[in-house]
């Protein structure tokens, strides 16, 4: 245990290349009563749903992110490909500051970067035939003539596992699987280095869910994927992804290498978290019911979020916001105890040996 330790890992030590995506203090905040009368009376309230978050992904990693429902997953993900315009913060990929482009600059970098919904009916266009939805990636991102693409998009519906003659069919005629196929061959069409994939499975029965996800792991290895997963099912989390971040109201309150998630997990967030689902939340430590409901985003609670639902919180953990302590160099979590095993810790004032929020500079990769 190495709690409020300074010392980080460097780009290096991921597997000594560069990071493909590097987030520092990203902040995406929602004005929740705009109007002249709010502003006037300075009354204007924003929703914290992205609060100060920092992440560092290497080059074909399988990242989870996983928290209750509204806890900042699908905008940090929205935020991270400029879906959403980010409040405060950096995003830099390969080594290129996003927040700052325009449009325009950022559309060579949109072709690298591809997000799959949740929900395929409502972001396939419904009036478009699907070898339509396939061609205008092409058209924005591909050098390809008319017979090329057109033999890209029978190559892509056959990759995904679907009759080509299905270019043809309107989205109303596929079914929610073959949707969410369709989806992902429209992912890949511009040959992306890295895709978010948010809730992908959720919105698909169960049969069909495990074939999507074998769909997605397959594309991953075959392109070389960076993966951003989010899900609510900790069991798929645990089955494909390399390390895990676990958020709670806006902000990232644990960081590690999954195993390690499942196995010691530190902050009692997580520990409750796997609580929930008794098959995974073996450890002995992920014994802490998770009871009520997260507090209001848009007036979060004073010191540790969480104080108000830790069944260990201590009165200092309302005035105190907790620093990172590390448990190691790739496990990191933000909490006053930060001895998981002793339940000790900091509570106190900070020092300024470790940074005051997660700061999460990558996964460890042997170089062996
Ligand atoms: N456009 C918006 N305007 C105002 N508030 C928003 C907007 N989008 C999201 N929010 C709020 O931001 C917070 C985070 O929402 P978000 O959808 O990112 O959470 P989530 O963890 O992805 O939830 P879920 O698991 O249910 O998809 C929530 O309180 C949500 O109501």
């Amino acid at each position: 245990m190495n709690a409020n330790d300074s010392q980080e890992s460097t780009p290096e030590s991921v597997g000594g290349t560069e990071p493909i995506l590097e987030v520092r203090d990203l902040e995406k905040y929602f004005r929740v009563n705009e109007g002249v009368l709010a502003s006037l009376v300075g009354a204007t309230q924003y929703v914290r749903a992205v609060d100060g978050v920092s992440l560092t992904l290497a080059e074909g990693e399988t990242f989870g992110l996983v928290g209750e429902s509204g806890c900042g997953k699908s905008t940090l993900a929205r935020t991270l490909l400029r879906l959403e315009e980010p409040t405060g913060g950096s995003i830099t990929f390969r080594g290129t500051e996003l927040t700052t482009l325009s449009d325009r600059e950022l559309r060579p970098i949109r072709s690298e970067i591809q997000f799959i919904h949740q929900d395929p009916s409502s972001s396939l266009n419904p009036r478009k035939r699907i070898g339509d939805i396939l061609r205008r990636p092409l058209e924005l991102h591909r050098d390809l003539d008319e017979t090329e693409r057109a033999a890209e998009i029978r190559s892509l519906l056959d990759r995904v596992g679907l009759d080509p003659g299905m270019r043809h069919r309107y989205p109303h005629e596929l079914s929610g699987g073959q949707k969410q196929r369709v989806e992902i061959a429209r992912a890949i069409s511009v040959n992306p280095s890295f895709i978010v994939a948010d809730e992908p499975t959720s919105a698909l029965d169960v049969t069909v869910q495990a074939q999507i996800l074998e769909l997605i792991t397959e594309i991953q290895e075959e392109y070389d994927l960076t993966l951003v997963f989010i899900s609510h099912d900790l069991r798929t989390i645990r089955y494909i992804t390399d390390r895990v971040g676990v958020m709670y109201l806006g902000e990232l309150v644990e960081v590690a290498p999954t195993g390690t998630i499942f196995d010691e997990p530190a902050h009692p967030y997580t520990q409750s978290l796997l609580s929930a689902v008794p098959e995974i939340g073996g450890s002995e430590t992920a014994q802490i019911r998770l009871e009520g409901q997260p507090p209001d985003p848009i007036d979060t609670p004073s010191g540790c979020r969480f104080h108000t639902r830790c069944p260990l919180a201590q009165e200092a953990c309302s005035a105190v916001e907790p620093e990172s302590a590390f448990v190691s160099s790739d496990h990191q979590y933000r909490c006053h105890f930060t001895d998981p095993n002793t339940r000790t810790g900091t509570i106190g004032e900070p020092t300024d040996a470790a940074p005051d929020r997660i700061e999460d500079t990558g996964p460890e990769v042997s170089n062996d």
